[in-house]
């Protein structure tokens, strides 16, 4: 994935939407410049609990992340009254996506203790970074 992104909303086309939590969407999009293919998450800041500090903090921190497990953002910048964060997107969705499509009965025990493992590396490197995930849900789980 190419290293310059700009910040500049009309450099990026939205497509379908793939995902949404409280007081965001996510949407699988373009950015036009070099054509790669993006997720980029639209937090909607009048609806946000957080306060404006925390939801700095929580993008500059996704922003230093360097963990094959855990998601980094490319960059973020507010349009209109959301905040835009640009991330690599994960094409083949959450953990639960996954199960619904494809193993409706569940995953097998050895899938699921590698999707621990792989959780606990990725919560183990936000721990020694001095970071606390606080959400941690089945659902947000991308596959590794
Ligand atoms: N980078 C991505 N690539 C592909 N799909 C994504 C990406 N990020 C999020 N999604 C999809 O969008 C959904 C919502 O993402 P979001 O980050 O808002 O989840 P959340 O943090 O669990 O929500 P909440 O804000 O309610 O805690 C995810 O469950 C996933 O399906």
């Amino acid at each position: 994935m190419g290293k310059n992104f700009s910040v500049n909303p009309n450099d990026y086309k939205l497509l379908e939407e793939v995902g949404y939590g409280a007081s965001a969407t996510v949407y699988r999009a373009i950015y036009l410049p070099s054509n790669e293919v993006v997720a980029v998450k639209s937090l909607d800041l009048d609806r946000c609990n957080s306060n404006l500090d925390d939801i700095r903090r929580e993008a500059q921190t996704m922003s230093l992340i360097n963990h094959p497990n855990v998601i980094k953002s490319i960059c973020s910048f507010v349009v209109d009254r959301n905040l835009w964060v640009v991330m690599p997107f994960m094409a083949q969705g959450s953990c639960l996506h996954l199960m619904k499509i494809a193993y409706p009965e569940g995953f097998e025990e050895s899938a699921i203790g590698s999707i621990l493992k792989e959780t606990l590396k990725a919560l183990e490197y936000l721990h020694r970074h001095g970071h606390i995930h606080r959400d941690v849900k089945v659902r947000q789980l991308h596959l590794f």
